[in-house]
């Protein structure tokens, strides 16, 4: 039987499996086989696939950040992409017009994004379906995805994609969970909470350890709507926690009254890329779900460089960070930094030294030895 098949065979096993207080052990047993199952989707056993050489398409990364675009077919990516980058990718009518990954770069707000026109993927892209694997691939390199949407059945539509991810290990707009798993030599299972628990068993728990072969463990939970999936994940280890956008397209084709209803879907944004309608707000999420920090350098005695800011990622925003990205050789040479903005203790600007966390719009300079 091939990995396909036979995760098919347990998730039947699981949708005629009644969920209840009898059932939750069978069912946790159920959940930990499927995510093994899965694994050798992500990673077959023997190199050959998952992120390795093969799977996904070779193309040079560049820019600060990543936007990969991802959805059915026809729904409107590469005009899209096209229009916001102005690089081509073939438009048509017809279905995978798109056939590789086509990337463009855009500039925002002083910094170059790369974007990302995949393929269309279709119901079962994760277990080998056209190139939806391939597709997956990609997206899950990306630091922020496009869910290109119809607007006409965004939901449905929304719900499949959102499994096919997940399914590779992608967990969308979803921060790792708050759970600690620590592998002992003896001393068997140990659990503990220090919230109340109201979405996870212990039976639960115990099925997916024992499956596991984990038999001495601490656990330790401390998100109170953990639940067993999220165990699995942190077991698992090789989940990536990518924010995403639900880019709901072709609004020209609807009323202003069902654009209202759409506005109630959260992480979305109507747009028409055709008419361009809509694109300000799309950018304006764009940036803020990517978590950029701009840095304007100011030369000693004069004024600051609004033009040109230095952009990094949260999480790797320190002075040190700021100083490789201009120039490797200036760590050696560096002093200390004056700072001015929010991470500044005082308006008149605080001296600090390479540890020191910058924000976003943060001015900086930099004093030599
Ligand atoms: N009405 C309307 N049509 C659009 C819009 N955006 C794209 N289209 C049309 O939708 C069709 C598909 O557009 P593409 O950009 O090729 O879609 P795609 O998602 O890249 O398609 P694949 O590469 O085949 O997956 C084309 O006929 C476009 O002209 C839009 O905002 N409104
Ligand atoms: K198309
Ligand atoms: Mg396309």
């Amino acid at each position: 039987m091939t990995t396909a098949q036979r995760i098919k065979e347990v998730e039947e096993e699981m949708a005629k499996t009644q969920k209840n207080k009898a059932t939750n052990y069978h069912l946790g047993q159920l959940k930990a086989k499927l995510a093994k199952l899965r694994r050798e989707l992500i990673a077959p056993p023997g190199g050959g696939g998952g992120g390795g050489p093969g799977l996904g398409f070779d193309v040079a990364r560049t820019g600060i950040a990543s936007v990969g675009f991802v959805g059915f077919p026809s729904v409107g990516k590469s005009t899209l992409m096209s229009k916001l980058t102005g690089t081509h990718s073939e438009v048509a009518s017809y279905e995978f017009t798109t056939l590789t990954t086509v990337p463009g770069t855009l500039q925002h707000n002083g910094a170059r994004i790369q974007v990302l026109d995949l393929p269309g993927i279709i119901e079962g892209a994760k277990d080998g379906k056209g190139r939806g694997r391939q597709v997956i691939a990609v997206a899950r390199t990306c630091n922020l995805i496009f869910i290109v949407l119809d607007v006409l059945k965004p939901l449905n539509d929304l719900a499949i994609l959102t499994n096919e991810l997940e399914g590779f290990g992608i967990r969308l707009n979803k921060k790792a969970p708050a759970i600690t798993v620590k592998r002992k030599e003896t001393g068997g299972i140990a659990i503990s909470n220090t919230v109340p628990l109201t979405k996870i068993d212990p039976d639960e728990i115990r099925a997916v350890l024992s499956e596991y072969r984990m038999n001495s463990c601490a656990i330790s939970i401390h998100q109170p709507d953990a639940t067993i999936e999220d165990l699995i994940d942190v077991i698992e280890g090789n989940r990536v926690y990518v924010p995403a956008i639900f880019v709901l397209n072709k609004i020209d084709a609807i009323s202003i009254e069902e654009l209202d209803l759409l506005y109630k879907i959260p992480n979305s944004v109507p747009i028409s890329s055709q008419l361009w309608l809509n694109i300000d707000e799309l950018l304006e999420f764009m940036w803020e779900k990517l978590n950029l920090v701009r840095i304007y350098t100011k030369p000693r005695g004069q004024a600051p460089d609004y033009s040109s800011p230095v952009v990094l990622r949260r999480g790797r925003c320190t002075v040190e960070n700021f100083c490789n990205a201009i120039h490797k050789d200036i760590l050696k040479q560096f002093k200390n930094a004056m700072v001015w903005g929010v991470s500044a203790k005082h308006s008149r600007g605080q001296k600090v030294g390479l540890e020191h966390v910058l924000e976003d719009e943060d001015i900086i300079c930099i004093y030599k030895k």
